[in-house]
């Protein structure tokens, strides 16, 4: 791929915990071929990791790129979008007045059918991509359709632009229509072997993309096909994605299908259900969680299963609050997710905003419950270690990705906002901020803020994937 070694001056923003960032100021971070980082120097400018820690790695000065920061610019992890659907994108911003099961019949099928079209896949999953890489997302789990062929364009979509990702034929075999559901749950799992294969064989080592088992969600599922899933879950270690407890009549219709005496479990509960089935493990990714119990939270929290927090899109079909600081006390590791296209937006860092604005309602009364503490406030430090580091985490790469240390792999952007200069004018032509005015006397964290809640893909200057530049702004 031609790729060089790497250096990156300038400062460098990442999550240290939950509610600490880390400002690492005239540092130096240098990637090799391989997209790993080697060396993070603080109090290093250029002339210094030419002089000492280049040639402490033995690289050649001449053959490294460098690639600095500049004033008013940062480099930030990529961000994780932990649930969306790519087949979906074609209708973000369009959902009316629905609540899930009338968007999903309304909107969500129809458009998902349509892309066993392989031009229309082909276009729609492109600019997916293209569009999310653009906000900074290096990383996606990604929901397809049930359609095998496209699926695997996506899987081949996602090496050829750079993008990290988990993708996900859709299974489903019940309650949906004629025109789009699996003919049974035999198919189902022979389609979702097919896909994965796919995904080996275009990248062996999962370097880049890794299949992830993807029962839409309980009542789109029959018993059989949810047990087939969990035990291909067992028998190849790999990921789980579904949705859990985002809407009540979902809820009700969950408990309707999947009594006790058919499922085994101790009780109705959708996360019972899913347990029942072997679908609640340490690398299940449950979109939504709005409207757990406390014992579902236990049972969750038990098996280490994962939450996606999709706040956009329980705001814009009407599913609830969800209850982050609730589900991170149980001991949940939580990630956001956009779900487009119940989510509206492409933007991870839109999302992070409404998680952090949804959070406060949670702390005005939601969701019919009291209004909750001060505690329960998401702060901005909080909403962007979910949007790295806890995605990482959620989708099984913490460690190697989601912040800057030697070992972790250089997904990252490079942040610009508009530096105001004493005319009122945005200093230097390129250097657009959008919504973002940082007049010069702000300190980091309040810089931050104002990227937190007015930045946009006009802030994203630059975006790498395991160190190959994947976006760059024009
Ligand atoms: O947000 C959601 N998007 C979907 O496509 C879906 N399918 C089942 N449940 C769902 N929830
Ligand atoms: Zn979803």
């Amino acid at each position: 791929m031609g790729l060089k070694n790497k250096l990156f001056l300038g400062t460098f923003v990442h999550s240290k915990a939950l509610d600490e960032l880390e400002y690492l100021h005239n540092a130096a971070v240098c990637v090799d071929m391989s997209g790993t980082i080697v060396a993070v120097e603080v109090e290093c400018d250029e002339l210094r990791a030419r002089e000492t820690v280049l040639p402490r790695l033995g690289w050649e000065v001449a053959e490294v790129e460098v690639v600095e920061a500049k004033e008013g610019q940062f480099f930030f992890p990529g961000f994780i979008d932990t649930h969306l659907h790519a087949s979906q994108y074609p209708n973000i911003g369009i959902f009316g007045k629905s609540t899930l099961l009338d968007w999903l019949n309304t909107y969500t099928f129809p458009l998902e059918a349509s892309l066993s079209d392989p031009v229309k896949a082909r276009q729609v999953y492109t600019r997916v991509i293209r569009k999310t890489l653009s906000h900074g997302t290096t990383c996606a789990a990604y929901y397809a359709t049930i359609d095998v062929p496209s699926t695997n364009l996506l899987t081949d979509l996602c090496l050829s632009h750079g993008q990290r990702a988990l993708v996900g034929r859709v299974c489903m075999d019940q309650l949906s229509p004629d025109y789009y559901r699996d003919a049974s749950a035999d198919a189902s799992l022979a389609a979702t072997r097919a896909s994965i294969a796919h995904i080996l064989r275009a990248d062996p080592t999962m370097s880049l993309v890794k299949p992830i088992i993807t029962p839409r969600f309980a009542p789109a599922c029959s018993l059989p096909l949810m047990r087939q899933l969990g035990a291909l879950a067992r028998e190849t270690s790999l990921p789980i994605q579904t949705h859990i407890s985002e809407n009540k009549s979902e809820i009700a219709l969950v408990k309707d299908l999947f009594p006790p005496s058919a499922t085994g479990a101790a009780d109705d509960s959708y996360a019972s259900v899913y347990d029942a089935a072997g679908l609640l493990t340490d690398k299940t990714v449950l979109a939504h969680a709005v409207h757990l119990t406390e014992a579902e939270a236990d049972l969750v929290s038990a098996r280490r299963a994962k939450v996606s927090h999709c706040p956009c899109s329980n705001s814009a079909i009407t599913s609830g609050a969800a209850r982050v600081r609730w589900l991170l006390d149980k001991g949940i590791t939580c990630g956001l997710g956009t779900d487009m296209s119940g989510g509206y937006s492409p933007s991870v860092l839109e999302t992070a905003r409404q998680a952090a604005l949804v959070s406060r309602h949670v702390v005005m009364g939601a969701n019919g419950l009291a209004p909750g503490e001060e505690r329960e406030k998401l702060s901005v430090e909080e909403v962007l270690f979910l949007a790295t580091r806890g995605g990482a985490e959620v989708v099984g790469l913490e460690g190697r990705v989601g912040g800057f240390e030697v070992g972790m792999e250089w997904d990252a952007q490079l942040v610009g906002l508009g530096m105001i200069g004493e005319g009122g004018e945005v200093e230097g032509e390129e250097d657009e901020g959008g919504d973002v005015d940082v007049f010069g006397w702000e300190s980091w964290p309040d810089r931050v803020a104002k990227w937190l809640y007015n930045g946009d893909d006009r802030n994203t200057k630059k975006v790498w994937v395991k160190g190959r530049l994947v976006h760059q702004r024009k």
